[in-house]
């Protein structure tokens, strides 16, 4: 499936005509395209492979822990269809022959996952695993923190509760290699 603007253009004008609006009035009658548009950058995800940003990779022989922390990460809980939105701490130990991706392409990767309707495990596990299958980490490790806007502006109403989701992979999982992890993401 590809992205339908004009179908997404629609269904947001009959949205409005159902929400009780009048999507021709001055300030709505651009809002379908607009939305389109925006959807089409959000939910990019769906259209694309994440895991082909780890096809560059360099050899530098490097066995030890890799972390990037504080990684900015947006995405939409497919129950609501309302922004979930926080940090992305990924990790990893490198495969026998220590190959490394770019640091850019650990962050390109959770943007390939959360440009999706998605929820916070599925996303937090998707990049876990694919630095264990398709960059052939030993180990890998991926903390998410999130505010999900379908917590904090309706429903259970509670601004500010943050959830935190861990996948932890390989060799990370040994006890001493996997506090070690968590040490260095909860330090600031
Ligand atoms: N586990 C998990 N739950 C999520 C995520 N995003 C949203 N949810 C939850 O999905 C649940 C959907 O519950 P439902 O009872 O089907 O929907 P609802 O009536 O809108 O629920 P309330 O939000 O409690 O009003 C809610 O508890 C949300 O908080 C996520 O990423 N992971
Ligand atoms: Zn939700």
């Amino acid at each position: 499936m590809t992205f339908d603007s004009a179908g997404v253009e629609n269904a947001i004008r009959d949205l409005l005509v159902a929400i009780g609006e009048d999507p021709e009035r001055d300030g709505l009658v651009d809002t379908p395209a607009r939305i389109a548009r925006a959807y089409r950058e959000m939910f990019s995800g769906l259209h694309e492979d994440p895991t082909e940003v780890l096809s560059a990779s360099f050899d530098v022989d490097h066995q030890e822990m890799i972390l990037v922390k504080d990684i900015s990460m947006y995405s939409v809980c497919e129950h609501h269809l309302l922004p979930f939105y926080g940090v992305a701490h990924v990790g990893y130990i490198p495969g026998e022959d220590g190959r490394v991706t770019g640091l850019s392409k650990l962050a390109r990767l959770v943007d390939g996952y959360a440009r999706r309707p998605q929820i916070q495990e599925r996303l937090t596990s998707e990049v876990a695993d694919a630095l264990m299958d398709s960059l052939g980490a030993r180990g890998a490790i991926v903390v998410v923190e999130a505010e999900h806007m379908c917590m904090s502006l309706r429903g259970a109403r509670k601004p500010g509760a943050r959830t935190v989701t861990s996948a932890v992979r390989g060799v990370m999982r040994h006890a001493t290699t996997r506090s070690e992890a968590m040490s260095l993401i909860m330090s600031r």
